[in-house]
């Protein structure tokens, strides 16, 4: 398993592109199986989470060309199977978003059961109870959702929760459904909203999407189309509480600021100055980061996704702040390793209290999950001395290179493979 080392204490200064967003290539990739047509998608990230998708959609007998950049063409024309296996499934929950479009084009699907995750319970209830509101027919069998439906029908579907890939897999299903479908309490997220656009290219007739309230007209059928995959908020997030976290000057190009408002202006309280266009951002730290307080949300919200990123921040900013995490049951696995590098933080069931303290000091940490990571390869970045991290592989799940664009940006980091080799 690879490792990370990262000697710290390095402010980043320097330029760095920011890559395609990971949680809306994964349903986008999938919304190909809505059509027999070319899918020709650009601004792909090269992630592993990206690789088990590819791979699972070739599985199913979808031709997949990789341009071996950003690139990647898609086309379902027909399959060799409706089945999405444990195999794959198990390590990657997205997986599941492969239901609502086989179950809408084909009439059948059969796919594993994502299982519970490090950061939580996880269910897929959601996705369940909106295919059969649909008019699809659900059983359990051996651990798989086994889907049927002659024709998906429209309906009013309201959620129990705001839920961001419950509201994608049933989007992607009722485009094609006959008449019309609401979705109401629906996911707000930007990459819900690339969903959508990308399906409206495709020929779906879809409105009220980046609102709770998205309405769709099913249609016959959809075509190809080609479309840029949105810029990765998270990872542009996370650079910039890097930057916030060691001091220094960078410029990210290739994001979107429009849809980063909760983490910009979490960023700016914290003392970071931004100075921001169409698509890029431009950020200076000088002196030491004051402490924010967080409490994670839907989207416009502070992002769950962002939350491990903000406390390894606050673990050095000036005073104290409270972290509470409203979306997972068990997303604080960061917390005991970041006290393992000189962290003060208490955590009272859903809430931490971070003291900053003025400086960290290097130490081996091991990886939970994959934001988790992030924290602490920040941490490693400001702590005194030499950080490991080891079980990085939660890292690359959704991060592009992020040691060598970090090497970009001047930090000492290198990734230790399995084999000894850096
Ligand atoms: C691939 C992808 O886009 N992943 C993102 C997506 O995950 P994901 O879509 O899995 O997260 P959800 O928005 O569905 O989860 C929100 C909450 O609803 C619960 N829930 C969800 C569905 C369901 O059927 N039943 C149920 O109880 C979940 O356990 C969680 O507590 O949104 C999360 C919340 O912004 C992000 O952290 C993930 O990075
Ligand atoms: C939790 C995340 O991803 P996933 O839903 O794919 O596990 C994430 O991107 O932080």
């Amino acid at each position: 398993m690879d490792r990370l080392l990262i000697t710290g204490g390095k402010p980043l200064v320097g330029e760095v592109e920011i890559s395609g967003a990971k949680n809306a290539a994964l349903p986008i990739l999938c919304a190909a199986l809505l059509t027999a047509d070319t899918v020709a998608l650009a601004n792909v990230p090269r992630l592993k989470d990206v690789d088990t998708m590819l791979s699972l959609l070739a599985q199913l007998g979808v031709k997949v060309k990789h341009d071996g950049q950003a690139g990647v063409e898609l086309t379902a024309s027909s399959l060799d199977s409706l089945q999405a296996p444990y195999e794959l499934v198990k390590t990657m929950r997205a997986s599941i978003l492969v239901l609502g479009p086989l179950v809408a084009r084909f009439g059948q699907a059969r796919v594993s059961l994502p299982g519970g995750c490090a950061i939580g319970q996880r269910p897929v209830d959601q996705h369940i109870r909106g295919l059969q509101a649909l008019g699809a027919e659900i059983t359990i069998e051996h651990g798989y959702v086994v889907a049927k439906a002659k024709r998906l029908k429209g309906a009013v579907i309201r959620t129990d929760m705001v839920t961001v890939t419950g509201t994608e897999n049933l989007l992607m299903a009722a485009v094609l459904a006959e008449g019309t479908t609401v979705l109401e309490n629906a996911a707000r997220e930007p990459e819900v909203v690339d969903l959508a656009e990308l399906l409206i290219k495709m020929g779906a007739d879809i409105s009220g999407h980046g609102t709770d309230r998205i309405v769709i007209r099913g249609v016959e059928r959809l075509h190809g189309a080609q479309h840029e995959v949105m810029p990765d908020r998270i990872e542009a997030g996370s650079f910039l509480c890097a930057v916030a976290a060691t001091g220094g000057q960078i410029r990210l190009g290739g994001v979107a600021p429009s849809t980063m408002g909760a983490t910009l202006s979490k960023l700016a309280q914290a003392g970071l100055q931004l100075e921001v266009s169409d698509d890029s951002i431009q950020a200076t730290m000088q002196g030491r980061p004051k402490s924010v307080d967080i409490r994670t949300h839907e989207y416009p919200g502070f992002a769950t996704d962002m939350q491990a990123q903000f406390m390894a921040l606050n673990t050095v900013a000036q005073g104290t702040s409270i972290v509470v995490e409203t979306i997972f049951e068990n997303r604080f696995m960061h917390v005991q390793e970041l006290i393992r590098l000189g962290a003060d933080i208490e955590i009272d069931g859903h809430t931490a209290v971070v003291r900053g303290v003025p400086s960290l000091s290097g130490a081996t940490v091991m990886a939970t999950d994959l934001r988790a990571s992030a924290s602490l390869v920040i941490a490693g970045l400001k702590a005194e001395g030499q950080t490991v991290i080891e079980r990085i592989y939660h890292l690359d799940r959704g991060y592009t290179n992020m040691e060598i664009k970090l090497r970009q940006l001047g930090a000492q980091i290198e990734r230790i493979s399995s084999r000894g080799q850096a």
